[in-house]
């Protein structure tokens, strides 16, 4: 049984490659605007599923399982995905500044009518930061492709003083909850 990556994200190739699972990947075009009303909670999960299912319906090998993946930050009301201008990163890292927000990464996998999921929310503490460290992180590029404007794995690391949850699922692929989908599924590695 092959497994099919629908991402165009390298974090979450390299997390499964950190539990060497065999995959290929490609990735998926989709509309991810948010419904009216539409929960984070329900939101992720709608996405990661269409993900799975536009890949799986893209991938030639149709006897394949197709994984999809997303992520966002949910600081009070606010849903954060990835910034559109370096403004905007500044503006969701002021208001994660000295607060805790929650990380929401729903996974899915697809295969025909087939379509199984699962949903990580860990919650982060950021410690205080300045508008000099805000400027001087975004001016390295990193916040800009990512959700919420940060990546826990990369510079943003020392601004986290607290991590409740799933390291991987922050970072864009709860391993747990995948996993967990890929033995549901029969698919065996190591
Ligand atoms: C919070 C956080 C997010 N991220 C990344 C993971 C995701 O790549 C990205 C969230 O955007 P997504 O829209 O979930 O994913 P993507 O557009 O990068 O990739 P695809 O839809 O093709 O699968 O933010 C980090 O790398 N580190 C972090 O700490």
């Amino acid at each position: 049984m092959r497994l099919y990556l629908a991402s165009q994200s390298p974090r979450r190739a390299e997390l499964l490659r950190q539990i060497r699972v065999p995959f290929e990947q490609f990735s998926v075009d989709l509309d991810e605007s948010r419904f009216p009303h539409e929960s984070a909670n329900d939101y992720v999960q709608r996405l990661a599923r269409a993900k799975a299912q536009a890949g799986y319906a893209q991938c030639q090998d149709k006897t394949a399982w197709v994984l999809g993946a997303d992520t966002v930050v949910v600081y009070r009301q606010y849903l954060f995905g990835k910034p559109d201008s370096p403004q905007e990163a500044q503006d969701m890292l002021q208001q994660l500044s000295g607060q805790r927000h929650h990380v929401m990464t729903a996974v899915a996998v697809a295969h025909n009518a087939q379509c199984y999921h699962q949903i990580n929310i860990s919650e982060v503490e950021f410690r205080p930061l300045t508008l000099a460290e805000i400027q001087a992180y975004i001016a390295t590029g990193e916040p800009l492709d990512k959700a919420g404007a940060y990546a826990i794995q990369g510079l943003a690391a020392p601004f986290i003083c607290h991590l409740s949850g799933s390291y991987s699922g922050v970072m864009g692929l709860p391993l747990y909850e995948t996993s967990q989908l890929l033995q549901e599924i029969g698919f065996s590695w190591l």
